[in-house]
């Protein structure tokens, strides 16, 4: 037999983007459109913020933060349509959402060994995949560079503000102030940016502007682009 004549196709979508941009929801429903896993990579840092909190690690003390995430024992599922998150026997899925750890999970983040940790741990998710759709901020620069598709999705800062707070205010039942949706978009953007480079797109990465496009709008257009490099890369394959 040839040798590489069982070798399945890989194809890796990278899609990065600032806090409301839409990449947990829209990269959710391509890869359920298209079949593929899905790895949220926000939702990792997430839980080893919740483990550090739990464990009452002091955030400010960079190696016991970084010692803290190398014993994390983390499993993520990668189905688009059921997201579990367990760490040991605690399923977080939901606890990772709550409002404490969106307001420190930054300090996790920008945490340079608890974030070189965190990124093998998604290199090898999505290369043990070889189909999957992996958001975050720093996957078409850093986790996933030679991705087939790679794409920055952005919105205005008023749409991402106006998404967030319908969002919290449809899942917790409260609105809420314009001050605490600033703290959670735009300041922890701005803490996050400090770690990587999301508001411009690298060279090779496709900038998806959805501040006036619908969600489903949004959805298609990415399923566009991955429909033409896997045009293209059968072309290539034919010559
Ligand atoms: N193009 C869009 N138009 C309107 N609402 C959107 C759009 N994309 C996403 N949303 C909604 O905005 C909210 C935030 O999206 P989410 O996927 O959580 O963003 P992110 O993961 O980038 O923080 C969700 O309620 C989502 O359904
Ligand atoms: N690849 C990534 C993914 C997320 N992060 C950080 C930045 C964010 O503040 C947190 C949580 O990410 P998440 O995607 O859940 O953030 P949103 O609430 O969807 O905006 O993790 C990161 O630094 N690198």
């Amino acid at each position: 037999m040839e040798s590489g004549a069982f070798v399945k196709d890989r194809l890796i979508i990278a899609v990065d983007g600032p806090s409301g941009s839409g990449k947990s929801s829209v990269c959710r429903a391509a890869a359920t459109q298209l079949g593929a896993d899905y790895l949220d990579t926000g939702a990792m840092y997430r839980a080893a913020t919740w483990y550090c909190l739990d464990q009452q690690v002091d955030l400010d003390n960079e190696d016991a933060v970084a010692f803290a995430v190398e014993e994390l024992p983390l499993k993520i599922s990668t189905d688009p349509q059921h997201q579990v998150i367990t760490i040991g026997q605690t399923d977080v899925t939901e606890a990772i959402r709550e409002p404490r750890i969106s307001e420190a999970v930054s300090e996790v983040a920008t945490n340079r060994k608890a974030r070189q940790l965190l990124i093998n741990a998604q290199r090898r998710i999505i290369d043990e995949s070889g189909f999957i759709v992996a958001e975050g901020r720093d996957i078409t620069t850093v986790v996933a560079p030679d991705a087939q598709v790679r794409v920055l999705l952005t919105a205005s800062a008023e749409a991402r503000l106006r998404r967030r707070g319908l969002q919290l205010e449809s899942e917790s039942g409260a609105a809420q102030s314009a001050e605490a949706l600033q703290r959670q978009v735009l300041e922890r953007d701005k803490k996050d940016s400090a770690a990587s480079n999301f508001t411009e797109a690298a060279d090779g990465v496709a900038v998806l502007d959805s501040s006036d496009l619908s969600f489903q709008e949004t959805v298609d257009s990415l399923l566009s682009r991955i429909a033409a490099v896997q045009q293209s890369d059968t072309k290539q394959k034919a010559l």
